[in-house]
C-alpha cells in the first residue's frame, strides 16, 4: 500500500515527560523515526551527539537555516533549536513515521510546512506545576537558575495547548504510554484510509467479480 509517513508532533512544557515518553514509544515501535535536533545548547551528561542533539554553534546553526536546511527552528529557553528538514523528507518517501519534540512554535511551524503528510499534534501536561517543578529536580541535571528559567516559561508553553489534536495529562506513566500508542495506531488507520486503502478495496472486490 503507498503511504507517506506521519509527522508526530510532541510539545509540553519543560519537564512534562516528553523525552521519556518518545523513547517509550520508539522502544515500542523501531519503525518509529525521531526527528533529532540541532542545537546550540551545552550537552547534558549522557547526551549523545546525533543521539539526543546534533550540538552545534550559532555560526554554524545559522547557516543552516541560510542554506534552507531546517524544517523549522526557534529560540528556546536562549538557544536555538531546529529540525533539520532532510531526513523528514526521506522517512516520509519511505512511508516512515517521523517523531518530532519541539516547543510550540516548532508545532506551529510543522503545520504549516509545505511537506503536505498527515500531521498529528499531541501535547502533554503535567498534573501540577509543583508536580512539573519536582521532575525537573528529579531529572538531576539542570542548576536551580536553569530550573527557575523552565518554570517561569511553563505557562507560555502551556498556553498553546488548544493548538493540538491531543492532550494528555502524563500523570501515571505507563497510562500516558498506552494512550500515544493508541493514538499512533488510530491515526496509522485514518492515513491508510486517506490514502492506499482505496486501491486495495478494488482489488479486493475485482477478485471475486
Ligand atoms: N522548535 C523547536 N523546538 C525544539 C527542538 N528541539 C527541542 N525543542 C524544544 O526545546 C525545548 C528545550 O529542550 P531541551 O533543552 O532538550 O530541554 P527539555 O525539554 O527540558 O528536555 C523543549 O520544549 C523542546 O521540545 C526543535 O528542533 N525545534
Ligand atoms: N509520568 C511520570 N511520573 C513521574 N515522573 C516522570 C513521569 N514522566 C516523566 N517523568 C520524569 O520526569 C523527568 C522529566 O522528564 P523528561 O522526559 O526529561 O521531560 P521533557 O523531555 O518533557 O523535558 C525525568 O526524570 C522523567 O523520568
Amino acid at each position: 500500500m503507498d503511504r507517506t509517513g506521519l509527522l508526530i508532533i510532541l510539545s509540553s512544557p519543560s519537564g512534562a515527560g516528553k523525552s521519556t515518553l518518545a523513547r517509550r514509544l520508539m522502544d515500542w515501535d523501531p519503525s518509529l523515526r525521531f526527528s533529532v535536533s540541532a542545537t546550540t545548547r551545552p550537552p547534558r551528561p549522557g547526551e549523545v551527539e546525533g543521539q539526543h542533539y546534533y550540538f552545534t554553534t550559532p555560526g554554524a546553526f545559522r547557516q543552516m537555516v541560510e542554506q534552507g536546511q531546517m524544517l523549522e527552528y526557534a529560540e528556546v529557553f536562549g538557544n536555538l533549536y531546529g529540525s533539520p528538514r532532510a531526513p523528514v523528507e526521506a522517512a516520509m518517501r519511505d512511508g516512515r513515521d517521523t517523531l518530532f519534540d519541539v516547543d510550540w512554535q516548532g508545532g506551529q511551524q510543522i503545520r504549516a510546512s509545505a511537506l503536505g503528510g498527515h500531521v498529528v499534534s499531541i501535547f502533554v501536561l503535567p498534573p501540577s506545576l509543583p508536580e512539573l517543578e519536582r521532575r525537573l529536580r528529579a531529572r538531576g541535571q539542570d542548576s536551580d537558575a536553569v530550573i527557575a528559567g523552565r518554570m517561569e516559561k511553563s505557562r507560555a508553553e502551556i498556553s498553546h495547548w488548544a493548538e493540538y489534536d491531543y492532550v494528555l495529562v502524563n500523570d501515571d506513566l505507563d497510562q500516558t504510554e498506552g494512550q500515544l500508542r493508541a493514538i499512533l495506531t488510530a491515526e496509522r488507520l485514518r492515513r491508510d484510509r486517506q490514502g492506499g486503502l482505496g486501491r486495495f478495496v478494488k482489488h479486493l472486490m475485482e477478485e471475486h467479480a
